[in-house]
C-alpha cells in the first residue's frame, strides 16, 4: 500500500472520534517551532579564539569522528539535519558561537555584530533565532560560580555578559521578525553540603535584578531563566534551583525554563506544565533524556516525551510553551542526532493533536476511569505511524528511516573528510 492508502485508512481510525481533523491536526503542527540547540553539532566546544575546556558541570561523552569545528561546518551540518526535519523551526545559539574575525573578544564585549554570518544564514534559510549567554567554559568561571559568586568584579563581568546577551537576542528579533528566547543557565552551586544557602541566591537574585534593568525590548528578545538540581561538582546544592527560579519568574514576569534532565529521577516535568501555565502566561523548555543523570541523551518517543506532548496539547498551549531541546551526544552521527531528537519532538505532538482528547477529560469528569485507561492505552498501537509517514512526504522530507541513507552519504561525502 502507498504511504497515501495507509494515510487514508489510520486517518478514518482517528477521525471516526469526531473532534479531530487530521488537515486541521497538520496545519497546526506545521506551525509549532522547535529550537534546535546548535551545540549537538560540535560538543559545545564554540569557536572562541581562545580554547576552553567544556566547564560547569555538563558532560559531553563519545567522540564519533566528523565533528562540525568551522561555523561554516556547523551551518552545513543544521542545513542538511533541517532538511530531514518537517516544519520550519528555529536555531538556538550560544555566545560562544560568535564570529570575531579572528580577534579576541571576551564574552561581556561580545555584540550584535559578532552574529551577524547568523541571522544573515537563518534569514537565507527561514528560520527563527534563540540565544544563550554562555556561563561556562571560561576563564571567570574557573571556580565553579558566576552570577552568585562572592567577588563583585567576576559578577559584575557576567552581569554584563548576560545583559550583552539580551541585546543580541533583541537583535535576532528584530532582523527575522520573531523574538529570540534569551535563556540564563548558570552552573553556580556546591560539590558538598553548604553552611549557608540562602546568600549565594541573595546574590543571584540580585545579578539577575541587574541584568533584567537593562532596557531591551520585549517584543523582540523574551527572557528565560534554567533551573537545575544539580551538576558534576554542584552535587550537594545548586544556587539556581527549580523553586528559586520558578518564584524569580514569577514575581519579575520572566519565562520558567524547564530541562527535563534537572531532576529527581521519578519527577516528570509533564507533570509539572498545567500547574506552571495556571500562574505564568508562558513557562519554555529543554527537552532532554536523562539516564541515570543528567546525561543529555538524544530524546526518544518515551512515555514522558510522549506525556510532554500530550500535556502542551492537552492544556492548549502550543504558543505558551517554546519547546527548546538540549542533548548532546558525540557517540553518533551528530546529525543524525538532531534528526533523531527533533523528529521524535515532532511526532510526540503529532501523536497528542491526534487524540480525542475532549472525550478523554470528559470519561475523567464522569469518573470513568475504566475507559479512560482503556483508550489511553488502545491509542498507543493506533496507526499512528501512518499519519506520520504522510505528513512526511507532504512536508517533503524523506519518509521512515530513508532519512538514515541521506546522513550516511553526507557522512561519507561531507563529515568524513573532516580531520575532528
Ligand atoms: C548548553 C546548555 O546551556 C546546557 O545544556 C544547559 O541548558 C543545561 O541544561 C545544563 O545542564
Ligand atoms: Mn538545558
Amino acid at each position: 500500500m502507498s504511504v497515501k492508502e495507509n494515510f487514508e485508512n489510520a486517518k478514518a481510525q482517528y477521525e471516526k472520534w469526531g473532534g479531530v481533523s487530521v488537515e486541521d491536526v497538520f496545519q497546526k503542527l506545521k506551525q509549532v517551532p522547535i529550537s534546535i540547540h546548535c551545540w549537538q553539532g560540535d560538543d559545545i566546544g564554540g569557536f572562541e579564539e581562545t580554547d576552553q575546556e567544556l566547564s560547569g558541570g555538563i558532560e559531553v561523552t563519545g567522540n564519533y569522528p566528523g565533528k562540525a569545528t568551522t561555523p561554516e561546518e556547523l551551518r552545513s551540518d543544521l542545513e542538511k539535519a533541517l532538511s530531514l526535519i518537517p516544519g520550519k523551526h528555529k536555531i538556538n545559539l550560544h555566545a560562544i558561537y560568535a564570529e570575531t574575525d579572528g580577534k579576541f573578544v571576551d564574552r561581556n564585549e561580545l555584540e550584535p555584530q559578532h552574529f551577524e554570518k547568523w541571522v544573515n544564514w537563518a534569514k537565507e534559510h527561514g528560520l527563527g533565532l534563540d540565544f544563550n549567554p554562555t556561563l561556562f567554559s571560561h576563564p571567570k568561571a574557573k571556580d565553579g560560580f558566576t552570577l552568585a559568586h562572592p567577588d563583585k568584579e567576576v559578577r559584575d563581568f557576567w552581569i554584563q555578559h548576560c545583559i550583552q546577551s539580551r541585546k543580541i537576542g533583541a537583535y535576532f528579533g528584530e532582523e527575522l521578525g520573531q523574538p529570540a528566547l534569551t535563556n540564563i543557565w548558570i552552573p553556580d552551586g556546591y560539590k558538598d553540603i553548604p553552611s549557608d544557602r540562602l546568600t549565594p541566591r541573595k546574590r543571584l537574585k540580585e545579578s539577575l535584578d541587574e541584568i533584567f534593568a537593562a532596557d531591551v525590548d520585549e517584543t523582540l528578545n523574551v527572557d528565560a531563566v534554567e533551573s537545575k538540581l544539580f551538576g558534576i561538582g554542584s552535587e550537594a546544592y545548586v544556587v539556581g534551583s527549580h523553586e528559586f527560579y520558578m518564584g524569580y519568574a514569577l514575581k519579575n514576569n520572566k519565562l520558567c525554563l524547564l530541562d527535563t534532565g534537572h531532576y529527581h529521577p521519578t519527577e516528570m516535568v509533564s507533570n509539572k506544565i498545567s500547574a506552571m501555565l495556571l500562574f505564568n502566561d508562558r513557562i519554555a523548555l529543554h527537552v532532554s533524556r536523562p539516564v541515570r543523570w543528567d546525561s543529555d541523551h538524544v530524546i526518544i518517543l518515551d512515555d514522558e516525551l510522549r506525556e510532554i506532548g500530550l500535556e502542551i496539547v492537552r492544556n492548549d498551549a502550543l504558543d505558551k510553551v517554546m519547546i527548546g531541546l538540549d542533548f548532546f551526544d558525540a557517540s553518533i552521527n551528530r546529525v543524525a542526532a538532531w534528526t533523531i531528537g527533533t523528529r521524535n519532538m515532532i511526532k510526540s505532538l503529532l501523536y497528542a493533536l491526534l487524540m480525542p482528547n475532549d472525550h478523554l477529560k470528559k470519561l475523567q469528569e464522569e469518573g470513568n476511569f475504566t475507559d479512560r485507561l482503556a483508550l489511553l492505552e488502545e491509542f498507543k498501537t493506533y496507526p499512528f505511524g501512518a499519519i506520520w509517514d504522510y505528513y512526511c512526504e507532504q512536508m517533503g522530507v524523506p519518509v521512515q528511516e530513508k532519512w538514515l541513507d541521506e546522513v550516511k552519504e553526507y557522512e561519507r561525502n561531507v563529515l568524513s573528510k573532516r580531520n575532528s
